[in-house]
């Protein structure tokens, strides 16, 4: 039997995020094109006599390591399902930034679940996998596919997208965190009294991506959420003027931030962005990398 399995997970930007009014179940219907990019967790699953989380990396110390840690959840699901106690030690080694827009956790939570499917040889279907995913949170399923996709609903019914290039990005990662559910919140208080249109893909921004054309994506991309992010992190829009200053073909924050994205032309430029972002100190630490990557895979 495999005693060790370890996983591989993307984060991801969102090219697109068009945001609904606030549902019923206080979700809301987005129209939301990820794109997978090459910042990467990785999580390992061993045997142990009880579950147990632990997690390495720098930001490590804002990770719950209880059963609330989205790889644990992950863990006692599959588990349940499959009548099988979850005693294994789950490992994080993180490099997505925490609370910061890029699905982090999403991506452990798909990375532990891919993990303890291999391990247990529980042969779990694509389209199980899937409902577990979006039982754990609208961000999971993506994690999971990775590459680029079109969700609806609340983000967790996708469609794969064509890619026809490799776009290069850089990533600006804030000094602090923050808080998905505290963002919609400001979304639906900017929006007091607004009829909100139903969220809605452009069919520019999916030829754009099938071209590969890093141009025409850049001048289609959007966020709804960003308003919100910059009415809550308004430092943040020092940071998005540096990059579009050093010659970024767009500057958007990354779902509810307050990480910031910036698309370049190439891989030089990219470079330029970086450097140009890191001189400015409106950032923790900036990281270049392209999209699109792939979903969860075993290492
Ligand atoms: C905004 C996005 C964009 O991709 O990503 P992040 O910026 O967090 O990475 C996602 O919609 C985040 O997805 P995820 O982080 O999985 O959220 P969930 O755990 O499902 O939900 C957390 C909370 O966010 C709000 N939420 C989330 C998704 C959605 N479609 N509508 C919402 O209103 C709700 O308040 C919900 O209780
Ligand atoms: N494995 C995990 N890694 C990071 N955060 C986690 C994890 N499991 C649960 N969380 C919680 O989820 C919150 C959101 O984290 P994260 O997924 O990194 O950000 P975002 O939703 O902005 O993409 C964290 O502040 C933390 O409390």
């Amino acid at each position: 039997m495999t005693q060790t399995v370890t996983v591989r997970v993307p984060a991801k930007v969102n090219v697109q995020l068009a945001v609904g009014g606030a549902r019923p179940d206080g979700f809301h219907d987005l129209a939301n094109v990820f794109l997978a990019v090459g910042l990467y967790d990785e999580v390992t699953v061993t045997p142990a006599d009880e579950l147990r989380v632990t997690c390495s990396g720098p930001d490590a110390d804002q990770v719950p390591l209880d059963r609330t840690n989205l790889a644990a959840r992950a863990a006692l699901e599959l588990g349940r399902r499959h009548g099988i106690e979850p005693a294994v030690h789950l490992h994080i080694a993180k490099d997505i930034p925490v609370a910061g827009g890029m699905a982090g956790g999403s991506a452990d939570g798909a990375g532990a679940l891919f993990a303890c499917d291999a391990l247990w040889g529980t042969g779990t279907s694509r389209r199980e996998l899937l409902d577990i995913c979006a039982e754990l949170g609208s961000d999971v399923p993506f994690s999971l596919v990775g590459g680029a996709a079109l969700g609806i609903g609340r983000g967790e019914r996708l469609r794969t997208l064509e890619v026809g290039g490799t776009f290069h990005w850089v990533f600006a990662i804030a000094e602090r965190g923050l808080s998905t559910p505290a963002v919609f919140r400001e979304f639906d208080r900017l929006n007091e009294g607004v009829r909100i249109p139903e969220p809605a893909a452009s069919q520019e921004l999916f030829d754009a991506l099938a071209k590969g054309d890093a141009a025409a994506l850049a001048a289609t991309v959007s966020n709804d959420l960003q308003p919100a992010a910059l009415s809550l992190f308004p430092a943040l829009a020092d940071t998005l003027a540096a990059g579009r200053a050093a010659g970024a073909l767009a500057a958007l924050v990354s779902g509810s931030g307050p990480t910031t994205a910036f698309l370049a032309a190439d891989a030089e430029s990219a470079r330029t962005v970086a450097g140009a972002l890191r001189a400015s100190g409106t950032c923790r630490t900036v990281r270049v990398t392209d999209g699109p990557a792939p979903g969860a895979t075993v290492v």
